[in-house]
């Protein structure tokens, strides 16, 4: 039990962040009743959708006074990602509220950047506004999604193409971001689509002592040097600044990463196959099936196997302009915010909503602090909360007022 000098929208926080919804084995039930007993507190709508059993998409939702607008989506993932307990120095799952002798505290816990301030700071906006008789134009839905961090397959993926989806009438999204270490808030209006893929080389085997001619390990060698050589590359433009003289982000490349290797059995044995497996993040400018062509042309002139794992081909973005935007970017010029707009380097759920036609921006009000999502130590200032639940009280009266 807290003791009862921690304002309570701190020990709901706390409380949301002591649910293990940690992957692989997230403990959805709890975090289901937990969602429930804050709709019951807060007064919202209920409803829980499972595409898959046991995989609850969990909807809290505020009713407009205009029902049938489109209505604003805040979208959030319920599970974490695993920990490395020894690397912490607090209980990832204790979310402990330690001072910070600057007069703020950090509250440790795995997802509390990624992404349980979000939806709870979503949550304590949409209390505010009940508590002091705000009412909305549109009405917004508080989306709480499963499995996010393992791809979202089971989750937002299937979700979207539900009839309980279809009945939201969603005409505008927001989702998570990333923390900023500056103190400039990112905006992320498209993100790089993932391509993952594996070369597969198959050669003359034989005795290890031998000049063994035209085996799988060089074959494959040629092609992950071919591979590389796009890696700098892009690394190289990384470095080079924009046409309007701007820097270039990682979401503005195209990243190739060498993430998997596999061959051989015993040293005196040359293998007759071997594999290289390689994570390459597609920024939306680039032609995705013409690149999907030159990876086919690579494979077959240097004679392996290309297999696609994973090869997501929209690139949608949302647009910078029109009602929701702009009732957006004036939110932000209210809240006197510097905003920079990105694209995501890695892959959010908000891929899901471009593509069913949903316009998604990526937030996560976190400025001045790390970048600690997936890492030891996750943590989030107190002020940082408050912050939070103030950014979606005009964010959100905002883009649900604009009808
Ligand atoms: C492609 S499914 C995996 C999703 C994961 N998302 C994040 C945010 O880390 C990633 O981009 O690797
Ligand atoms: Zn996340
Ligand atoms: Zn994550």
């Amino acid at each position: 039990m807290l003791s009862s000098d921690v304002p309570e929208s701190v020990q709901r926080f706390i409380e949301y962040l002591q649910i293990k919804t940690v992957q692989p084995t997230p403990d959805y039930a709890s975090c289901t009743l937990f969602l429930q007993r804050q709709a019951e507190e807060i007064g919202l709508e209920f409803s829980v959708t499972e595409c898959i059993a046991g995989k609850p998409i969990v909807v809290l939702t505020l009713p407009g006074l205009s029902p049938s607008e489109p209505s604003i989506i805040l979208n959030s993932h319920t599970d974490v990602v695993p920990v490395f307990p020894s690397l912490w120095t607090q209980d990832p799952f204790g979310a402990a509220r330690v001072a910070d002798g600057e007069g703020d505290y950090r509250i440790y816990a795995r997802g509390a950047q990624d992404m349980k301030i979000v939806g709870m700071a979503y949550l304590e906006a949409l209390r505010a506004f009940k508590q002091d008789g705000t009412r909305l134009q549109r009405t917004v839905h508080a989306v709480f999604v499963p499995d996010e961090e393992i791809g979202g397959h089971e989750g937002m993926e299937l979700f979207v193409e539900s009839e309980e989806f279809r009945k939201l009438n969603a005409g505008f999204a927001l989702d998570e971001g990333m923390a900023n270490p500056k103190d400039e808030l990112r905006v992320f209006y498209g993100e790089r689509a993932p391509c993952w893929i594996k070369f597969v080389a198959r050669g003359n085997a034989g005795h290890g002592s031998q000049f063994i001619e035209d085996t799988a390990g060089e074959r494959l060698h040629r092609v992950v040097g071919r591979m590389l050589a796009f890696r700098s590359e892009q690394l190289e433009l990384l470095q080079r600044p924009l046409d309007d003289g701007g820097e270039r982000t990682l979401g503005d490349v195209t990243s190739t990463n060498l993430t998997l290797l596999q061959a051989g059995v015993q040293h005196n044995v040359v293998p007759a196959e071997a594999m290289a497996g390689f994570d390459i993040r597609m920024t939306p400018a680039v032609d995705y099936l013409g690149f999907r062509r030159w990876l086919e042309q690579v494979a077959q002139e240097e004679g392996v196997e290309l297999e696609f794992v994973q090869f997501w081909a929209d690139n949608t973005m949302t647009p910078r302009e029109g009602t929701f935007w702009a009732a957006f970017a004036g939110a932000l010029q209210q809240l006197d915010i510097k905003y920079r707009n990105e694209i995501f380097p890695a892959a959010t759920d908000s891929r899901y909503l471009r593509r069913a036609g949903v316009p998604a921006l990526g937030v996560s009000p976190l400025c001045g602090l790390p970048i600690l999502l997936h890492d030891h130590d996750e943590y989030v200032r107190e002020s940082d909360y408050t912050h939070a639940v103030d950014f979606y009280k005009c964010v959100v009266k905002a883009l649900a007022n604009t009808v």
